[in-house]
């Protein structure tokens, strides 16, 4: 079925889900803040400053008023940096007349609240809004998606009936999409897996190994799975596209914003200076430093988040803080899976000692 939809967001990200949309026949309002981009994705049908060389298909339509963008559509796809939520959704609210389905795929935690962004919306929307939004989340590489390169994603809402229609306006023969009810880890997945990055993309800066890029990546799986089931993830959603695959994805591929500022990092160019030379958002920045908060509140150990913290904010060296965390004392790989596979699980650790808690590791 024919939807209207608006996208609100025509950076990278948003401009390439548009083309998925106008590729499934829907009627697509791209809406920026910018009027020259409007007038250049009217005329021209280009974004090329962040998709150059890539022409719009004709059935996205370019909005600067937000109002007209917004007004009787079924669907609204929210695609702003995480810092801009809450302002372009306070600019929105008195014209979500329609109650369209908000699905948002933005990547981040918002430091001080440290809410995710599906709690952002809850805040700032009316109650009938709410239960219906939905998070589109996974490997997927605006670079990628606008060339129609196979993809896969996971959409997630607390109603089945909205991620189900989230799945059906969205799904193609090159873009898969799955559903998956657990909402807060499908988010924190999305968010926390571009500090990971970050600090591969340094780790590569130092021309350290392949060995030190699998060690992050795999242990900084770990620490997110221990945030994320102590704020109710579901341990599986870890393992899946908006886990581990979306983890993959953003450390290993030169497409990733956050792997190629924390490269930068690595060869010595200070955080400033790194971001203005990215041009486009680094969500990993200020999801480093909202996480940092959530580990210290929730208390839960976040070694490779807490060193890049310190890499970012209090100035310490990066050969510094990897050093620091081969340091550490020594630990039992496996978590405490006793929650999930009864209390007579055993680790092999050793026949003596109970499994390690995972405040411990
Ligand atoms: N790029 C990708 O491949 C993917 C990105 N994401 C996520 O999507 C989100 C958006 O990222 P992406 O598209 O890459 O970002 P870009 O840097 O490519 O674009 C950012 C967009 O947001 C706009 N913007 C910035 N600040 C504001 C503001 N205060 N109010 C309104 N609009 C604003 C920019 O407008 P202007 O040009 O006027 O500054 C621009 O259109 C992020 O959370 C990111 O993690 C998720 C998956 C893939
Ligand atoms: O989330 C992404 C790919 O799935 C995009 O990551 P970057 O913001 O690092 O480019």
């Amino acid at each position: 079925m024919k939807e209207k939809v608006a996208v609100i967001g025509a950076g990278s990200w948003g401009t390439a889900l548009a083309m998925v949309l106008a590729d499934n026949g829907h009627d697509v309002r791209l809406w920026a803040r910018r009027k020259e981009q409007v007038e250049e994705m009217n005329k021209e049908h280009t974004n090329t400053r962040y998709l150059p060389g890539r022409v719009l298909p004709e059935n996205i339509k370019g909005y600067h008023d937000l109002k007209e963008a917004v007004s009787g559509v079924s669907f609204v796809l929210l695609v702003v940096p995480t810092k801009a939520i809450r302002e372009t959704l306070q600019h929105m609210k008195p014209y979500l007349n329609s109650e369209p389905v908000l699905i948002h795929a933005s990547k981040g935690i918002e430091p001080d609240t440290l809410k995710r962004i599906s709690e952002m919306i809850e805040d700032e929307v009316e109650d009938n809004l709410i239960a219906s939004t939905v998070v589109l989340s996974g490997p997927s590489h605006a670079e990628e998606v606008c060339e129609r390169q196979p993809t896969s994603v996971t959409v997630s809402s607390l109603d089945a009936q909205s991620a189900k229609q989230a799945q059906d306006l969205f799904m193609n023969k090159h873009f898969r999409v799955y559903t998956n009810l657990d909402l807060i880890g499908v988010e924190l997945g999305g968010a926390l897996k571009n500090i990971i990055a970050l600090g591969v993309g340094l780790t590569d800066g130092l021309e350290y190994g392949d060995n030190a890029k699998a060690a992050l990546m795999t242990r900084g799986l770990a620490e997110i799975a221990r945030l994320g089931i102590k704020l109710g993830a579901n341990p599986m959603t870890f393992a899946g596209l908006s886990g581990l695959g979306d983890l993959i994805v953003t450390c290993t591929s030169t497409h990733s914003r956050n792997w190629r500022a924390g490269n930068m990092l690595g060869k010595g160019m200070d955080l400033n200076q790194v971001l203005k030379e990215m041009g486009m958002v680094v969500e990993g920045v200020r999801t480093t430093q909202a996480a940092y908060q959530l580990a210290e509140r929730e208390s839960v150990e976040m070694p490779i988040t807490e060193a890049l913290y310190d890499v970012l904010f209090n100035d310490r060296l990066p050969e510094e803080a990897v050093e620091r965390l081969m340091g550490r004392v020594k630990k039992h790989e496996v978590e405490n899976l006793s929650f999930l596979l009864g209390p007579d699980f055993q680790d092999g650790y050793s026949e003596k000692t109970s499994p390690p808690r995972s405040e411990d590791i």
